[in-house]
């Protein structure tokens, strides 16, 4: 087996978040000696730590651009739509512990099989085949959540997270959208389908704690931050 590399680690201001000295983004590792993905494994005092690829997350991309708002710590209950085959679910994992839980909703099955073998050494992940557009399909296995964390790429993606929102959302809870413009709509200039997407979110009345550009990582992308307010 190969043997990950010792380096020095220190923690990110971002809670769970970790900074290697090659500057690389970290999260400790829950699964000692699984890799997700293509990332690299890392030690560092006798905990292990994975690669988090800003190329590969966009959550990963947005903590790259200085991302503040920061809900995941440990207990943390977490609706994720889109979540293919848990590239960026995995790091959350790691954050959120055994005490913390993902549901996980894909609507491509080839997918969702790759999530499964993920979420067979992850305990806090619960893989959902269903469509994110239909909640009140996976309504019996959802519970209210903390943070809905949507990433779907679709053209109705803001109704998509709305509706999803209204159905899991605590009070308070902060949800993360992140668009990708070209699926909304590929002829129109990305700035103004970001704006239409702001305009949406404030008509429905969130607050909106921020919108990161996620280029260069992920071209024409923005990640939307927002809070739910408490009577909503
Ligand atoms: C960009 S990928 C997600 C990548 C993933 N979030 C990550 O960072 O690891 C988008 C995923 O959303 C899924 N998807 C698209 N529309 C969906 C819908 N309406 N319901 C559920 N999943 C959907 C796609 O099948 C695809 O796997």
């Amino acid at each position: 087996m190969h043997m990950p590399k010792n380096i020095k680690v220190k923690p990110h201001k971002l809670e769970g978040v970790y900074i290697g000295n090659n500057k690389f983004l970290l999260t400790k590792n829950l699964v000692k000696g699984q890799k997700v993905y293509t990332e690299r494994i890392f030690k560092s005092k006798g905990e292990e730590y994975r690669e988090w690829i800003p190329f590969r997350s966009k959550l990963a991309s947005a903590i790259k651009k200085g991302l503040k708002t920061w809900p995941f710590k440990k207990g943390t209950i977490v609706l994720y739509l889109g979540i293919a085959s848990g590239t960026t679910a995995s790091h959350i994992s790691d954050i959120i512990g055994e005490e913390g839980i993902i549901f996980g909703v894909e609507f491509a099955p080839r997918v969702l099989r790759e999530l499964m073998f993920v979420a067979k050494k992850r305990k806090n992940i619960v893989p959902i085949l269903a469509d994110a557009n239909q909640p009140e399909t996976y309504q019996h296995i959802v519970v209210q959540s903390d943070v809905i964390y949507q990433d779907v790429a679709q053209p109705h993606q803001v109704e998509i997270f709305l509706k999803n929102l209204r159905f899991f959302a605590k009070p308070n809870a902060i949800g993360f959208l992140a668009v990708k413009a070209r699926s909304i709509d590929v002829t129109k200039d990305p700035k103004v389908i970001f704006r239409e997407v702001e305009r949406k979110l404030r008509e429905a009345k969130l607050q909106l704690l921020e919108s990161i550009r996620l280029d260069p990582y992920h071209k024409d992308h923005m990640m939307f931050v927002v809070k739910v307010p408490k009577a909503w």
